[in-house]
């Protein structure tokens, strides 16, 4: 059982710490209905963070502080918290001037029955918002424990205005021949070192970094949680995934064994599942009509930041800008298979359709590939009623006509900014 004194001391200590991160922009839209707001997404991402962040928010909006409460609930003093525990935190908190309050669950999962503890708040009428992952019960899970009572809210790394922010620069419209200079290394900087808060805070010691986020995420989400004995293959497998630009399962089990590492289909289509479930591995289908055709077609793999695929030995700036571009498409909101595909076509294809925009990205365009990049554009409007054409580069600028339609070309900064 947990003392009242020592929930009261947890939650000043809490109540007096000064959030001193980098602001996140990540929108955290309140329903009004009765629903809880879970915070998901890849370890190390920031969903700690963005609580804390959206704490200072309430007060700064003139909530008053003692209706904001925030546990973390892997606190040590909180060890063997139970249900009834929870409730006993209720009543200090209302003890302590409460009225109608913003909870922050933090490392919710702790808890045995924790999601009762949230629907009884939220009938209560309360603001509630939970957070954690754990080998038991990934981030992703968390929402779905709540079983449509709550909506979710995704952090990823830092996105590359969040990076500017983390570095000082200061976006403005016009820039000086320094100014574009300094923004162009640090493109260069988050093209290559992805955009983890703590990478991005440490670069004097990213790759060491990068590879303990990796390793976390294999140990805690994958090989514990799913008890995965074939490490050799799971690591093969995302080596194989950073740098492959289509795959089918039965391309990876070819290629896996002809590394000498024979695992079954159904295992490799596991571990696959479980690399989304923890928002390593983004898989973005085809746009095709029938299923057998998608089969068969493929999907294209992405990993949720770009210093994973440079730990995983990936140094080929086209396949970076693209992750980069997909990791940001995910960051907007859109959602693979639902409005986000590829566009595959006879000798040619566009990397993304999001929702009604078709996005081609291309490192450089230059004489050789021109041609083919505008025509992939030009044939898949012939099937796909787009509104915008957009070709991202690293830093050509521009528009094309071509055909009657206007193509704009895009440097990746321009594009990451808008
Ligand atoms: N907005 C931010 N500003 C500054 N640093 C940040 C920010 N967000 C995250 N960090 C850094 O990254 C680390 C991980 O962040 P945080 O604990 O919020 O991630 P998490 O997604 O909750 O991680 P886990 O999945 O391991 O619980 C922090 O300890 C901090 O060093």
């Amino acid at each position: 059982m947990i003392e009242r004194g020592t929930w009261a001391e947890v939650l000043l200590d809490y109540r007096s710490l000064p959030f001193e991160g980098i602001k996140r922009e990540v929108e955290v839209k309140v329903p009004n209905t009765r629903m809880a707001v879970a915070i998901i997404g890849p370890r190390r991402a920031g969903k700690t963070y963005l609580m804390r962040q959206l704490m200072e928010e309430l007060k700064s909006e003139g909530v008053r502080e003692e209706d904001i409460a925030y546990v973390n609930l892997e606190d040590p003093r909180l060890v063997g918290a139970s249900l009834k525990d929870l409730m006993t935190l209720l009543d200090i908190v209302r003890d302590m001037g409460g009225g109608k309050l913003h909870l922050f669950l933090d490392e919710v999962q702790v808890v045995e029955g924790w999601e009762r503890f949230v629907r009884y708040l939220l009938d209560m009428g309360h603001r509630v918002f939970v957070s954690g992952s754990s080998a038991k019960l990934l981030s992703k899970e968390i929402a779905t424990q709540l079983r449509g009572r709550s909506v979710t809210v995704s952090v990823f790394p830092f996105s590359f205005p969040e990076f500017l922010r983390a570095r000082g620069f200061r976006v403005k419209r016009y820039l000086s021949s320094e100014e574009k200079a300094g923004l162009r290394a640090l493109l260069d900087e988050y093209l290559e070192w992805g955009g983890y808060p703590e990478v991005v805070l440490n670069p004097h010691m990213r790759a060491e970094v990068l590879r303990g986020i990796l390793e976390l995420a294999i140990y805690r989400d994958i090989v514990e949680r799913w008890e995965v004995r074939n490490l050799r293959a799971l690591r093969l497998l995302l080596k194989i995934l950073a740098r492959s630009s289509h795959l089918t399962l039965n391309r990876t089990y070819s290629t896996m064994k002809s590394l000498g590492i024979s695992v079954g289909k159904t295992t490799i289509g596991d571990y696959l599942e479980y690399l989304g479930d923890a928002f390593i591995l983004h898989r973005l289908p085809p746009r095709v009509k029938s299923y057998k055709k998608a089969e068969l077609l493929g999907f294209k793999p992405y990993l949720v930041d770009n210093g994973l695929l440079r730990v995983l030995g990936v140094k080929d700036r086209g396949r970076l800008i693209e992750n980069l571009v997909m990791v940001e498409l995910l960051r907007r909101g859109f959602e693979p298979g639902e409005d986000l595909f590829y566009v595959p076509g006879d000798g040619w294809e566009v990397d993304f359709l999001a929702g009604d925009e078709l996005i081609q990205v291309s490192y450089e365009l230059h004489p050789l590939n021109r041609e083919r990049e505008l025509r992939a554009l030009a044939e898949a409007t012939k099937r796909i009623k787009a509104k915008e054409l957009t070709l991202v580069t690293f830093a050509n600028e521009g528009t094309i006509t071509l055909k009657g339609r206007t193509i704009e070309v895009v440097p990746l900064h321009d594009w990451l900014l808008r």
